[in-house]
């Protein structure tokens, strides 16, 4: 296995009008990227903001690596305006979208990374032949739309399977994930982390990042 754990924190359930120096406190405190949720209203029952908040947050934040998490109906309508604002990876679910080739193939010419995100619901197979397009696939551990929910253990078996056929993969989870939930991701095979509440509410974030981090190294050597 040659893959890197790092630790994307989400800042949902952060103060978002303080948005920008949020942000550079959790990647002051290790954060190896930010996870951004956008949210529609539509294809998740939440509203959060969009490209322009990201491109706003971007001006501030030159240099980190932006992951958006697309819970949008419509992943195609956002991928221009969000290449524009600065995103470098650009993570949509498959369940809406008709032709997940295409749309993947629309974020590369953009010049971003594709992210491809599951649903709890959603089979590990619906995603295997897209595999190959992916630079990281997401199995969400959560039902996507909130943060601060607990953490679904039983999706471990998707990620188990993933790690098993795709050894090189970056493979990402989000949802309820945090210090006492972690060893699980970690022995499934997941090295992309994100964790919302459990960093944001910290009373030390350095420590929970790092605490997390070290998990997962030990089981991505
Ligand atoms: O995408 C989502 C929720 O839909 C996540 O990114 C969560 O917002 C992470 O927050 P916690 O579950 O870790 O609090
Ligand atoms: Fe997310």
């Amino acid at each position: 296995m040659s893959v890197k754990a790092k630790i994307g924190p989400s800042i949902l359930n952060a103060d978002l009008s303080n948005l920008a120096a949020e942000s550079q406190k959790l990647l002051d405190n290790g954060a190896d990227y930010l996870h951004l949720d956008v949210m529609d209203g539509t294809f998740v029952p939440n509203l959060t903001f969009g490209h322009p908040m990201v491109k706003s947050l971007r001006n501030k934040i030159k240099t980190a690596f932006f992951e958006t998490h697309m819970m949008v109906q419509k992943p195609e309508q956002w991928i221009e305006p969000m290449a524009d604002a600065g995103v470098n990876l650009y993570t949509f679910h498959i369940e809406p979208v008709e032709d997940v080739d295409k749309v993947s193939r629309l974020v590369q010419e953009a010049g971003m990374k594709v992210g491809l995100a599951i649903k709890p619901g959603t089979k590990v197979e619906d995603l295997e032949k897209f595999v190959s397009i992916a630079d990281v696939v997401l199995v969400m551990t959560v039902e996507p739309g909130f943060g601060g929910q607990s953490f679904m253990a039983d999706m471990m078996p998707k990620v188990e399977w993933l790690r098993a056929n795709y050894p090189n993969l970056d493979i990402e989870v989000d949802g309820g994930v945090g210090p006492k939930t972690i060893e699980c991701c970690a022995k499934a095979g997941a090295n992309m982390i994100v964790s919302g509440t459990a960093v944001v509410g910290a009373i030390d974030q350095a420590e929970v990042i790092r605490e997390m981090r070290d998990v997962v190294q030990r089981y991505t050597k």
